[in-house]
């Protein structure tokens, strides 16, 4: 998908890829990142988010996004690897999409850290899946998806969904998610997003 990984990896006639299975770190695949200031108005708490990125534009979570060509009978696969922090009292999360292509599922496979996969679809329907390593998560057709890493480690993900599903950002940078999960007497807990519209 116009990064370099296109090139690398063959999509005609096969490749194989590394991934650490504990860090999903890839030696070959070249990593995308995406940083706090990429997710402006994201966080609940804006004064938070903007003393954070004054100290430091961190890195938020790094992914491979390995070039898969956008049509169906394809597969997109990588993994994700989301780091531990908070803004305020809201932990990380990656900006979490719907698939432009609604009706398109998707497959994770959670190799280390702890955290939920947080989702919600058009008619309002929301749950909270918590993820742990060596736990497979499921996000059905329709439902938007973001992760959210309550640990301390890194938050690692294996993904895989449909070549033909694509990205749709703009909801959820309009929008909102519904729900945060924030910490609460040092536990995570979820709660109505003041700024949902
Ligand atoms: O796309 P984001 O919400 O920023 O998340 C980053 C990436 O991580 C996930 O694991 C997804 O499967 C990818 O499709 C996605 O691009
Ligand atoms: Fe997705």
């Amino acid at each position: 998908m116009g990064n370099k990984n296109s090139e690398i990896f063959d999509y005609v006639r096969g490749f194989t890829c590394d991934f650490d299975s504990v860090t999903g770190v890839s030696k070959t695949a070249v990593p995308t990142s995406r940083k706090l200031s990429q997710m402006k108005g994201m966080f609940a708490d804006d004064a938070a988010y903007a003393a954070a990125l004054e100290k430091e534009d961190t890195v938020v979570y790094d992914f491979y996004e390995m070039g898969a060509p956008e049509s169906e009978g394809e597969i997109a696969m990588g993994t994700s690897i989301l780091h531990p922090g908070k803004i305020g009292d809201e932990y990380y999360f990656t900006k979490g999409h719907y698939h432009s292509k609604l009706d398109t599922a998707e497959a994770y496979y959670c190799m280390s850290g702890e955290g939920f996969m947080l989702i919600e679809n058009p008619e309002g329907d929301w749950r909270a899946i918590p993820m742990k390593g060596g736990e497979a998560v499921y996000v059905p057709k329709r439902y938007a998806h973001r992760t959210v890493n309550t640990g301390k480690t890194d938050l690692v993900t294996f993904f895989a969904f449909g070549g033909e599903a694509g990205h749709d950002y703009g909801t959820i940078e309009t929008k909102g998610y519904r729900k945060l999960i924030v910490e609460r007497d040092g536990k995570p807990e979820i709660i109505d997003n003041p700024k949902w519209k």
